[in-house]
């Protein structure tokens, strides 16, 4: 089928690869500076209502009590300030934030390690806890819920069982994929909060906050600028943020206005609505191949190189966010404002069956 195209949607020059990503990029992986970015407090922390509430109640009721937080598992696309959050209550409760990842936790003895070293009340923090080992996570089992570990010392025959009490602390979970966790583990998170995109005036927010912080004049037009092309996420918004300085620090007299934000990220080639070349691509393969869909998952991941789950996880809650992209039960379909948006001119589209 011919697509007849308004403006011109033919494959553009990807953005520098990882401007638009919500991962830690090398850059943000070897500085600290992201750690001078973050927000100490849950007041400081912008957005984020309902789960701040929640945390706020808990953090009163521990200290009245004198007890340890309840363990807390996060979920929600990346770069949405899970590990912000787990620092911030460290910090309100007066304790210390270990911080690991279960890829990290391969071998039994590299919990055992970190648990045993705990004070009373600290809080560990375990990154993509879906990808616990199995032998690592049933250790965490008793020691999540009673505070205790059984070993097993010496090999063979003289293989001998002994129990270990551990100080009470707090797990801090942070997952994309609730779901792949299994339910023992889940069970024994006593709060469950999921993490939400952000508003772009809350972007706004974190950008001026963060424009402060780096000692750059900033417009507050443009800050929402920058918000809105952040696809919901403070990671992004940040990233953003340090290439416009540097371009207007470059080109410009080193105040970011609206214009010299526009400009320059029209030159970084990031889309007005905060898609990257894979949203764009995805909406556009859906758009050519399938004459706007449905296609299912698997074709579509076929189609434009991704892997089901990084589609599923990383791309596709935004995408459905922003209206973009539909989830019915034949299938994925762009949406008109997903033609329109990349320039398409729409024929007709077929009916939109809600998902059950
Ligand atoms: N609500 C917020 N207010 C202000 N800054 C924030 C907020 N959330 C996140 N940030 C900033 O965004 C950056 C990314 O946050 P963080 O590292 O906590 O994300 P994350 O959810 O742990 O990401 P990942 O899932 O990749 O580990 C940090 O520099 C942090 O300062
Ligand atoms: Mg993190």
């Amino acid at each position: 089928m011919a697509i007849i195209s308004s403006q011109n949607p033919s494959p553009e020059r990807s953005p520098s690869p990882s401007l638009l990503s919500a991962a830690l990029n090398s850059e943000e992986q070897q500085s600290t500076s992201e750690d001078s970015l973050r927000p100490q407090s849950l007041a400081e922390y912008i957005g984020q209502q309902e789960l701040k509430d929640v945390l706020e109640i808990a953090i009163q009721a521990a200290k009245s009590r004198q007890e340890s937080l309840d363990h807390l598992l996060l979920y929600g696309p990346p770069g949405l300030g899970k590990t912000t959050i787990a620092l911030i209550l460290a910090a309100e409760m007066g304790v210390n934030c270990k911080i690991t990842s279960a890829p990290a936790l391969e071998r039994p003895r590299d919990i055992v390690g970190l648990l045993i070293n705990l004070k009373p009340g600290d809080i560990l923090f375990i990154d993509e806890i879906h990808r616990l080992s199995r032998m690592t996570e049933e250790l965490l089992y008793p020691a999540m819920e009673d505070f205790y570990l059984d070993l097993t010392v010496g090999k063979h025959q003289s293989a001998r069982s002994r129990r270990l009490s551990l100080n009470r602390f707090t797990l801090v979970g942070a997952t994309t994929r609730a779901g792949a966790l299994t339910s023992p583990l889940r069970d024994r998170f006593g709060l469950v909060q999921r993490l939400r995109f952000y508003q772009p005036a809350e972007l706004q927010q974190i950008v001026e906050r963060t424009a402060v912080i780096l000692q750059t004049p900033i417009t507050p037009e443009a800050a929402l600028e920058i918000g809105r092309r952040s696809r919901g996420t403070p990671r992004i918004a940040i990233r953003l943020l340090k290439r416009v300085r540097d371009y207007a620090a470059v080109k410009h007299s080193g105040e970011i206005t609206l214009a010299v934000a526009i400009a320059a990220l029209e030159l970084f080639n990031v889309d007005p609505a905060g898609l990257d070349w894979t949203d764009r691509r995805l909406l556009s393969v859906i758009i050519e191949s399938y004459q706007g869909g449905p296609v299912g998952i698997d074709a579509l991941a076929a189609a434009t190189g991704e892997d089901v789950q990084t589609i599923e996880e990383v791309y596709e809650p935004y995408l459905m966010q922003m209206g973009y992209l539909q989830r019915t039960p034949r299938g994925r379909m762009a949406t008109p404002q997903a033609w329109q948006h990349l320039g398409y001119r729409p024929r007709q589209f077929p009916l939109l069956e809600p998902e059950p």
